[in-house]
């Protein structure tokens, strides 16, 4: 702080004092005194009931003459004065004393840092703050509290408490990013006519936004919505956003007199990394901070309001009135312990925390210098005299809530896992039941977060406990649901599975009947069977009396030719063949199977049985002809000649050549025998 101002020495002070002129001397320096005597930025005051008590400290602004007020004789002449101490201020004959005095040439950098930072501070450490701006219109309340239009293009030195205040905060949550977890909040409200107006979302109605308390006394704005917000610019342009919005007027004391007062809270909600012994007491603190531009008393003569105006400025003195009422209630000691109207206005029972509750309150009297605004001015200093007495109750507000819900979770996740343990022991384990206990488990989860209000950070965000007690629950969920899965894709196999064994039956019991000829196979010793296996596989890659002959279907006592049948095939005779008794007739595939194609793709089969004694030069015409050897017969030969199956000769077909292929080779067979 720059004392240079003052214009007064505390000898002159000390003076008047004895001269009995000092207004309201022992309360006022009472305050200071403690102020002095701990040494202590927050005002400490002691301690009652368990409850350290804060004073609420009143700071005083006199703001420099304006250009157009330095030119106008009326108004260039001063009559306020300081004390070289910077504590003390004198108006006319009286002199008052303050925490602070700030002479017109104290710049905004000095004011925050003496006033405000420790609030920012003591909000970090999970304290409810507030700085209130008091006086007369005019008298420099915006500009203190910066809350005015433009912010981001104000020079350094013009920028007031709030664009301060929030930069701090967010240089303080970077220091602290390695012990702590911090979610911000901003809401600006107006009350104008008595009515709050949420300046964030300008649309919604006034008559939706009530004053109420909750459940621990807390004072909360229901229907205001708090925007979360993750910046320094962020911030500011909510500030901005809501300064466009509130109501101004221009009088004739204020070009841009504001007409309502603004409320901007910051709500700092933070949570330890650092993790104790107890994962309980890792708890959530959260804290409010207030910055409060209240509307400028005024006396209607001299604003020259009229009409609407005029109406605006009576409620606004009343709010301002039922404001001194609380102060007073709560700074004068002979009225102690009465009843403090704080219903009296909307105004009050929104500050209600910030006067003699759970708060660290700063209040910043603004004062004019010109003589043309003595009245005013002593009126403010009046004003902020009464406040220096009260003594508010700060205490870190830990989220209780939110800790019940976490004791509860804790518990329920404990009894889950018994209860899965014991199931396990005893192998009674069912899926519905631990599906129940990790519905019950989530549901709480999720109670946790809409309670914090935390959509937009992940759940895995609210604590360590939690963290992993939400990995578990996840984990568990997944199982549930493979499960479930896996449930009903075997329910689907077995149905299909039922389906092809349906079918195979089928199958198998045309087979049987199609098999019933080989039984005599099965006497020779061989397995029908696999002997069909084996053709039907190698029918699909060889050719068929390779097959046949590989395969042993013929047999040493294999009859002498041989002739392939079936109902649905189509036999040609081969006209290069002499038609006598040993030509056999020519099998073809079924028409079906062969459409689209050559006959000779599909390849012809020629069994002809001849004596090569006899005919030896027919045989070496042929290519591909395989002579097979009866020894039963060893002159006689069967010749199979230029065969081929096509490959693409589906399954059924080669099954049903096989079938006939066997089924001739049995009545060979048979008569053979006979
Ligand atoms: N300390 C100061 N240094 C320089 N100029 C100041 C100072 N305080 C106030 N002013 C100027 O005085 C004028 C009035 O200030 P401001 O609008 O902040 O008053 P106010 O108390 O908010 O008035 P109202 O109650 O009518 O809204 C503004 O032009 C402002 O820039």
């Amino acid at each position: 702080m720059n004392p240079s101002a003052a214009a007064v020495s505390w000898n002159k002070f000390a003076a008047i004092q004895e001269l009995g002129l000092l207004q309201s001397t022992s309360t006022t320096t009472a305050a200071g005194e403690e102020y002095n005597k701990n040494g202590n930025v927050n005002g400490v005051a002691g301690v009652a009931g368990g409850t350290t008590l804060s004073v609420l400290r009143v700071a005083v602004r006199a703001r420099p003459l304006q250009q157009d007020e330095l030119t106008d004789y009326k108004t260039c002449k001063e009559c306020v004065s300081y004390t070289s101490d910077g504590r003390g201020v004198l108006v006319g004959k009286r002199i008052f004393a303050f925490d602070r005095v700030y002479g017109p040439m104290v710049g905004q950098e000095d004011v925050y840092l003496d006033c405000v930072k420790p609030l920012v501070d003591s909000c970090c450490a999970g304290y409810n703050a507030t700085v209130l701006a008091y006086g007369q219109t005019g008298s420099g309340k915006t500009f203190t509290m910066g809350c005015g239009k433009n912010v981001p293009l104000l020079p350094e030195t013009e920028l007031g408490i709030l664009p301060r205040a929030i930069r701090q905060l967010y240089s303080s949550i970077e220091e602290r990013s390695s012990d702590a977890e911090f979610l911000i909040k901003c809401a600006f409200v107006e009350i104008h006519n008595e009515e709050i107006k949420d300046l964030l979302h300008p649309a919604t109605p006034s008559k939706s936004i009530s004053v109420r308390e909750d459940a621990h006394g807390d004072i909360i704005l229901a229907g205001v919505k708090e925007e979360v917000v993750t910046s320094f610019e962020n911030m500011i342009r909510c500030l901005e956003y809501g300064s466009m919005f509130r109501t101004t007027g221009s009088t004739m004391m204020n070009q841009h007199s504001s007409r309502s007062h603004a409320i901007f809270t910051i709500i700092v909600e933070q949570r330890s990394l650092v993790h104790k012994l107890n994962a309980l007491s890792n708890d959530v603190i959260t804290a409010k901070f207030h910055l409060v531009d209240l509307a400028g008393s005024e006396r209607v003569k001299r604003t020259g309001a009229v009409g609407m105006s005029f109406k605006e400025s009576v409620t606004i003195n009343c709010g301002l009135l039922a404001l001194g009422n609380v102060i007073s209630a709560l700074g004068d000691e002979r009225k102690k312990g009465r009843h403090v109207p704080y219903r009296q206005s909307k105004l009050t029972r929104v500050l209600q925390d910030s006067l003699g509750g759970n708060s660290r309150t700063c209040m910043i009297a603004c004062i004019s210098t010109a003589e043309i605004n003595l009245e005013e001015t002593l009126n403010t200093l009046k004003y902020a005299n009464r406040a220096c007495n009260i003594r508010n109750k700060p205490i870190i507000n830990h989220d209780l809530h939110a800790i019940m819900l976490n004791q509860a979770l804790q518990r329920e996740l404990l009894l889950t896992t018994r209860m899965c343990c014991m199931d396990l022991e005893h192998g009674t384990s069912e899926p519905y039941s631990l599906e129940n206990s990790l519905q019950c488990t989530s549901s709480l989860l999720q109670c946790l977060v809409e309670y914090r209000g935390r959509e937009i950070l992940p759940l895995d965000d609210v604590n360590a406990p939690l963290k992993s007690a939400c990995h578990e629950c996840e984990k568990r969920e997944k199982q549930c649901l493979k499960l479930h899965e896996q449930i009903q894709e075997s329910q689907f196999l077995v149905g299909k599975l039922q389906q092809e064994m349906h079918q195979l039956q089928t199958e198998r019991d045309r087979y049987q009947v199609l098999l019933q000829p080989l039984a005599p196979l099965a006497a020779l010793g061989m397995k029908p069977l696999l002997v069909l296996e084996n053709v039907a596989k190698s029918l699909a890659c060889c050719t068929l009396p390779r097959i046949c002959f590989e395969q042993g279907l013929l047999h040493p006592k294999f009859p002498d030719h041989v002739a392939f049948l079936h109902k649905d095939a189509t036999y040609k005779l081969d006209p290069s063949f002499p038609a006598d008794d040993s030509l056999y007739p020519m099998i073809s595939l079924p028409n079906s199977s062969i459409a689209g194609r050559d006959q000779e793709d599909i390849g012809w089969m020629q069994i002809v049985e001849f004596d090569d004694e006899k005919d030896h030069s027919w045989m070496s015409k042929q290519e591909d002809t395989m002579m097979i050897k009866d020894m039963a017969k060893p002159k006689m030969h069967i010749q199979i000649s230029n065969i081929q199956l096509h490959r693409s000769v589906p399954m059924k077909w080669t099954m049903l050549i096989t079938l006939s292929v066997v089924s001739l080779l049995l009545r060979r067979f048979s008569r053979v025998r006979q």
